[in-house]
C-alpha cells in the first residue's frame, strides 16, 4: 500500500474539511478517495452497512482492531450513544499518528482512544487498561490473516459476551477464508453476509460478515 497515502489525506482534510464537524471530515475523506486516489477505508457504501449494524447494536464499548486513518473509528464514533466510548488497535505508529490527527480535527478525540501496538499484545491487557469488561461491538479491520486468531483470542480472553455484535470488513477481498469458515461453522456464531463493493471500487466484489456471538 501507498505509505504516503495517510499524510495526503491528513494534509487534504485539515486544508479541506470543517473542524469539529465529523459528517463533513467523513464527506471529504470519501470525496478524496473517490475522485484522487483509493485508500484501504471502510468507505461509504460498506461504512453504511457499518452504520446500520452499529446502531441497531447500540454499544457502549466498542473494540475496533485496524484504524488506519480514523475513518471507521469516526464513523462509529457520529453514532455512539451518551458515556459510549470506541478503542481502536493500531499496530502502525505512522497509521496512528494520522489517525490522531484526524480524529482530534473532528473533535471526537474524548470519545476514540487510539491503542498503539500488535493486536496480541494490547489485548491481553485491554481489559484492566481501558476499565472495560467485555466489549458490546467489535470491527475487524486489521491484517486479514490474523482475523481469526483475534477473534479467538477475544472468546478466550472473556472479552466479548453473550449478544456481542461483530463486524469484520473484506471478508470477499481481500478475503479472510479461515476466519469465515471459523464463524460459520462455530455454534457460538449467528452470522450474516452483507455483500458489497470494495471501498471506492465499481466493479469488484466485497461483502461485511456480522457474526453475534451466543455462547
Ligand atoms: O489491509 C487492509 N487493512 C489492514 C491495514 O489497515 C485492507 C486492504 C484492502 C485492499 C488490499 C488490496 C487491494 F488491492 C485493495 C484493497 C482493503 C481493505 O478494506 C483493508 O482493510
Ligand atoms: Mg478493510
Amino acid at each position: 500500500h501507498d505509505e504516503e497515502f495517510p499524510p495526503r489525506i491528513l494534509d487534504h482534510v485539515m486544508k479541506n474539511a470543517i473542524k469539529g464537524d465529523v459528517t463533513n471530515v467523513i464527506d471529504v475523506i470519501d470525496k478524496y478517495c473517490w475522485s484522487v486516489e483509493i485508500a484501504m477505508n471502510v468507505g461509504d457504501v460498506k461504512g453504511a452497512i457499518l452504520d446500520k449494524s452499529f446502531l441497531e447494536a447500540s454499544p457502549k464499548n466498542v473494540l475496533e482492531i485496524g484504524c488506519y486513518c480514523g475513518y471507521s473509528a469516526l464513523r462509529m464514533s457520529r453514532l455512539l450513544k451518551e458515556d459510549a466510548k470506541i478503542f481502536t488497535i493500531e499496530a502502525s505508529s505512522q497509521y496512528a499518528d494520522v489517525a490522531q490527527e484526524i480524529i482530534s480535527f473532528a473533535g471526537m478525540e474524548k470519545k476514540v482512544q487510539i491503542l498503539r501496538g500488535l493486536s496480541d499484545e494490547v489485548l491481553p491487557t485491554i481489559a484492566e487498561k481501558c476499565g472495560v469488561r467485555t466489549f458490546d461491538f467489535v470491527f475487524i479491520d486489521h491484517a486479514k490473516e490474523l482475523y481469526k486468531r483475534d477473534l479467538i483470542m477475544l472468546e478466550n480472553l472473556g472479552l466479548i459476551r453473550q449478544g456481542t455484535t461483530i463486524m469484520a470488513d473484506n471478508v470477499i477481498f481481500p478475503g479472510c477464508p479461515d476466519y469465515l469458515e471459523y464463524v460459520r461453522n462455530s455454534p457460538k456464531f449467528e452470522c450474516t453476509n452483507y455483500p458489497s463493493k470494495l471501498e471506492y471500487c465499481e466493479n469488484r466484489e466485497d461483502a461485511m460478515e456480522k457474526s453475534i456471538y451466543l455462547p
